[in-house]
């Protein structure tokens, strides 16, 4: 199978793209500063958190309701700018509905803690972008099985606390047609000289400060999980996609090719795309009764 360039109509972001997966991942380091990092982090409200058995999250500026809709509220401030700011001057949220986030999922994991494979699902435009604090962790691509049907039958297969975990309990995928052809993607910042080629499953290496963006087919066709260990084994350019794009691949050259888990906390943001504002809820909600 190979794929096509991307036609996802973010231009300025071609020179983070992740080469050799399908449309489209885009990596950027250090896309915030240690400083507004720290600043976040710092802000997180502790009494939001709702624990899972192998996370903890809260979600902003409120949990979906159970048919997927967003109540209208604007998110707080420390998780737009300086973030959404930048954002926009990229051009991540130009093509969904709300041309901007209006959702953003915190998610926090310990050392051996995860998130099962999974799609985000279809209660939001088909654009994620996270970014990562406080310690770098492995984020694992692997295929969709099944490519084209529901993963389990809800609106989204989205794991929030409703559906949690148990929605993507997949059978591994063993399918070998997942070799993507690297002469079907040459992108300017792929270094010359690599001739590295990813096979699904691949990981993507975020470091903190970092943001990855997921969309289109990568959004898609593709499940993406964190595995529940304590420490990210044999990281090298030959099993890290986004190896290139990292802002301190010696790190963990010096490290033996590990990075050990420490605290990871992400932030997702997401275009909901069903927003009902506060007064038509109201109304009609009453309408019903
Ligand atoms: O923490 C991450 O990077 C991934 C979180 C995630 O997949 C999700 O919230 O849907
Ligand atoms: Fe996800």
């Amino acid at each position: 199978m190979s794929f096509a360039p991307s036609s996802d109509g973010l231009e300025a972001l071609r020179p983070f793209n992740i080469p050799h997966l399908p449309p489209s991942f885009y990596y950027i380091a250090n896309f915030i500063t240690p400083e507004e990092e720290a600043s976040i982090l710092q802000k997180i409200p502790a009494q939001r958190w709702v624990t899972l058995s192998h996370r903890r999250l809260q979600a902003h500026p409120s949990t979906l309701t159970p048919n997927n809709t967003l109540l209208a509220a604007p998110l707080p401030p420390y998780l737009v700018n300086p973030v959404v700011e930048r954002f926009k001057a990229l051009g991540v949220f130009k093509k969904t509905p709300h041309r901007a986030p209006n959702h953003v999922l915190i998610n926090e994991y310990q050392r051996r803690e995860g998130i099962m494979p999974h799609e985000d699902g279809s209660a939001y435009a088909e654009v994620v972008a996270t970014v990562s604090l406080g310690a770098p962790i492995c984020l694992e691509i692997s295929p969709k099985p099944g490519m084209g049907e529901k993963d389990d039958g809800s609106p989204s297969g989205h794991p929030e606390p409703a559906q949690a975990e148990v929605a993507n309990e997949e059978e591994p995928v063993t399918s070998n047609e997942d070799e993507y052809d690297s002469e079907a993607r040459t992108t300017p910042s792929q270094p010359h000289g690599s001739d590295a080629r990813y096979k699904l499953p691949t990981r993507i290496l975020q470091e903190s400060r970092s943001l990855l963006i997921t969309t289109s087919s990568a959004y898609t066709d593709l499940l993406h999980g964190i595995a529940p260990v304590d420490v990210d084994e044999d990281l090298s350019p030959d099993t890290i996609a986004n190896w290139y794009l990292l802002a301190e691949p010696y790190v963990f050259e010096e490290a033996g090719g590990k990075n050990e888990r420490a605290t990871r906390i992400s932030l997702t943001y997401r275009d909901v795309l069903k927003v009902s504002s506060a007064a038509s809820k109201v109304f009609g909600g009453m309408g019903k009764r």
